[in-house]
């Protein structure tokens, strides 16, 4: 199968699993009370660039895949307590998860960030330029397991990454997990990898 036809396949598959999420509260079963919860609890907290990006999000016909504010949340607090620098994420879209990343690591973190996909990146860009903090942030236009095979190739980028974000394509999260896990901190309290949305292979 050609690259971009897998590439939209992963797309559709993506559409469907959100389209799940959000008609099925997991965690919240009540519609009414995650509303309470968002905007009693979530939405105060959010950056105003992050809400900007989050509303121009809205309008791509796969806006549905940007990543929730709640979970965000739970993120930024992750990588408080981890005083994660140096990082990684698989699947950026618009760069929700990006740039609260970027907004949460110190002036000299760097973020590592993969996605074919630079059109959808570059819909989040002026947030990212906005909150001052693009100078963080790689940005990689590729598949990401051709990138990790490379960087794997160095071994001075063994365990050298605080924390990873996975937020993409289902189908290669064992591959991304294999990768990864050589790349983030062995320590648990030194590293942690997250792969959002994993209970949802099953
Ligand atoms: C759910 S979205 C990511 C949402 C994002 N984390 C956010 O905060 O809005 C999934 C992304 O994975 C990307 N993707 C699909 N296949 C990929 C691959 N092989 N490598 C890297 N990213 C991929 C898609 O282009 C899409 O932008």
């Amino acid at each position: 199968m050609a690259e971009e036809e897998r590439h939209c396949k992963s797309k559709r598959k993506e559409g469907l699993t959100k389209h799940r999420m959000s008609s099925n509260p997991v965690i919240l079963q009540s519609v009414n009370l995650t509303k309470y919860v968002l905007e009693t609890s979530v939405y105060p907290r959010e950056e105003e660039t992050l809400k900007e990006l989050r509303k121009a999000t809205a309008g791509h016909p796969w806006g549905f895949m940007g990543a929730a504010p709640d979970a965000g949340q739970l993120m930024t607090l992750l990588l408080k307590l981890l005083n994660a620098k140096k990082t990684i994420e698989v699947g950026v879209f618009t760069g929700y998860s990006l740039l609260l990343t970027a907004l949460t690591i110190p002036d000299d973190g760097k973020i590592i960030a993969l996605d074919p996909d630079r059109e959808a990146y570059e819909i989040g860009l002026p947030f990212i330029k906005k909150a001052g903090v693009e100078h963080k942030i790689d940005f990689i236009e590729s598949p990401a397991l051709p990138v990790l095979d490379k960087l794997l190739e160095d071994p001075s980028n063994k365990e050298s990454f605080d924390f990873a974000f996975v937020d993409a394509d289902k189908d290669n999260y064992w591959n991304y997990h294999e990768r990864l896990l050589k790349l983030v901190m062995a320590s648990l309290s030194a590293g942690v990898l997250i792969e959002h949305h994993l209970p949802m292979l099953y």
